[in-house]
């Protein structure tokens, strides 16, 4: 695990503020850092503001809401930036993937021809050398018969498989930081757990940084060195996973380390039982 410090050497937030409209925060006033090879989780309930904040770290936020703050991706700041340039930074310095694969994938298309398009735009490869790396890119998240998910339609693979097609094309131009929004939470247990697995090991041996994106705080301590707790917009708690699940300081994060020993001891007394 990284001993990173969040000083933000890759990504620095700063005061980013995301309002509608009308002016309602929606993110409000947070701060993070990020540094090479380290490993944020960023928790908390359903519309405390975590999709926004990854949203905005590539300048990707929903038409109507506007972002205040400063954010630097790598050097580059994104608040503010015209989108020409903003598309330089998405797949080369950090790239995303969703709860739901099919937000990044086109039902219409071959998943060899859409994990074909980054790998041409930023290697430049063609032909032969193209569908080469476009297998190679399939068998790196461990999917079987990578020609023939090559050849298939996201429909017609199931829904782990079309995960890691996402994160292949997240992957495809070696970004420094992946953000992984909630990317297993639409999946079952188990292919839930395999895809955690798969996760951290590409991560590790990429020596990627990883902005990692849940409402579940046992799947946060599983792969995060450390965690921003967020409520209503705002960070209500930081630290390393160790401190802030031994010993939570905000009475909001120590209900969710409650709520997840709750789970953890009512799975206990089952298994006892059977
Ligand atoms: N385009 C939008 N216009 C107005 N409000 C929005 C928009 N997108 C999100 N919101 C609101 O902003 C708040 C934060 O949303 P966000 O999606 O970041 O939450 P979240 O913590 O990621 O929750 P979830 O896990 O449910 O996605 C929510 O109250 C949501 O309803």
């Amino acid at each position: 695990m990284s001993t990173g410090t969040g000083s933000g050497a890759l990504l620095t937030v700063r005061g980013l503020t995301v309002r509608t409209r009308t002016g309602h925060p929606l993110v409000d006033g947070l701060s993070f850092g990020l540094d090479p090879g380290e490993r944020l989780g960023l928790i908390g309930e359903s519309g405390s503001g975590k999709s926004l904040t990854s949203l905005a770290a590539l300048g990707l936020l929903p038409e109507g809401l506007t972002a205040d703050g400063s954010i630097t991706l790598a050097g580059t700041e994104i608040v503010g930036t015209p989108e020409k340039q903003l598309t330089k930074v998405r797949g080369r310095d950090a790239a995303i993937v969703f709860q739901e694969p099919l937000t990044a994938l086109d039902p219409l298309m071959r998943v060899g021809r859409q994990i074909a398009g980054p790998l041409a735009r930023h290697h430049g490869l063609k032909g032969a050398a193209l569908r080469s790396a476009v297998t190679e890119a399939l068998e790196q998240v461990r999917l079987p018969d990578p020609e023939r998910i090559a050849r298939a339609r996201p429909h017609e693979i199931s829904g782990g498989q079309r995960q890691r097609v996402a994160l292949a094309m997240a992957l495809a131009c070696a970004p420094r930081l992946l953000i992984a929004d909630e990317p297993t939470t639409a999946l079952d247990v188990t292919v839930q757990a395999e895809l955690l697995d798969l996760l951290d090991t590409l991560v590790r041996e990429r020596d990627m940084a990883l902005l990692f994106i849940s409402h579940d705080l046992a799947v946060v301590a599983g792969i995060a060195d450390r965690v921003v707790v967020m409520k209503d917009g705002r960070a209500v708690e930081e630290g390393s996973v160790r401190d802030v699940v031994g010993a939570p300081r905000d009475p909001y994060t120590a209900a969710l380390v409650d709520s997840a020993r709750t789970l953890e001891d009512a799975l206990e007394r089952r298994r006892a039982a059977r």
